[in-house]
């Protein structure tokens, strides 16, 4: 069996627009693999498709060799596969530690009874969340933030929530939708040292995003789509030296 996501092919149409034609990329476990193009390029469609959140109109999904075209979004969360997305879905009264830790939820194992009958495992098991969760919050620099309510966070700090939140949830793979937009340096040095330690950990993580400084540091292999194709494809070098990509991608950055 192959691990890591394999798309195939992929093709999503929506009524008459074709949003992605024939797109094939893989994800391998501890490896960051960088998406980029301009606006309505098929970027958000892609992680949609992956996460199970639109259907494919043909091509192929599979995930550690399983074909998951079809399968619910919360299914494929149970399986391994977090998400961020570019406006996070996150309630605005919740705290940034409560949002957190509801990604941590996701992977607990007790059961209803445990929880009710405080049972020794779930007691430890929340003695150990609300640990990973400071712990969590302090790689991201979110600590100082910790009690306050999300709609009072500039968006940026929201996305930095959404990651923390899908990251919590102990994935075998994370799809991240340009989770630097918004952020100062700092905070985007914080995010990028966090995205390498998961990798390290052996995560899989697909990385949009329109900083390519930040996909150029993070990213050994980059797909660059262009009107819902695959433009160019390939190391970051190679990407970046590419005279379609310095046409595409550049000249739209150039205004
Ligand atoms: N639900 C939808 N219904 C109809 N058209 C859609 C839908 N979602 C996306 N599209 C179209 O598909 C194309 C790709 O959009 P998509 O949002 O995937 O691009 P993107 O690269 O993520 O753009 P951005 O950088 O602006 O987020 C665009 O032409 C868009 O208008």
């Amino acid at each position: 069996m192959s691990s890591g996501i394999t798309v195939s092919s992929l093709t999503v149409r929506f009524g008459g627009v074709t949003a992605l034609s024939e797109v094939s990329l893989k994800v391998s476990p501890g490896e960051i693999v960088g998406v980029i193009g301009p606006n309505g390029s098929g970027k958000s469609t892609l992680f949609n498709a992956v996460s199970g959140i639109v259907q494919p109109s043909s091509g192929a999904i599979l995930i550690d060799g399983a074909d998951v075209v079809g399968v619910a979004p919360d299914r494929l969360v149970r399986q391994g596969l977090a998400r961020t997305f570019q406006t996070p879905r996150i309630d605005p009264a919740l705290p940034v530690k409560t949002a957190v830790l509801c990604g941590f939820h996701t992977m607990m194992r007790q059961s209803i009874l445990e929880a009710m009958l405080h049972l020794p495992r779930q007691t430890r098991e929340e003695t150990q969340m609300k640990a990973s969760c400071d712990a969590l919050l302090e790689r991201l620099g979110l600590t100082a933030v910790r009690e306050v309510p999300l709609g009072e966070l500039p968006m940026g700090q929201v996305r930095l929530v959404d990651v923390a939140r899908a990251m919590a949830s102990k994935p075998r793979y994370l799809l991240l939708d340009e989770p630097a937009a918004g952020l100062s340096l700092p905070e985007q040095r914080r995010l990028a040292a966090a995205i390498r330690l998961l990798a390290a950990d052996g995560v899989g993580v697909l990385l949009v995003e329109h900083n390519f400084g930040l996909v150029g540091e993070l990213c050994r292999h980059v797909t660059v789509l262009e009107r819902g194709k695959v433009l160019v494809e390939g190391d970051i070098a190679t990407v970046r030296g590419d005279p379609e990509f310095l046409r595409s991608y550049l000249g739209s950055h150039a205004a």
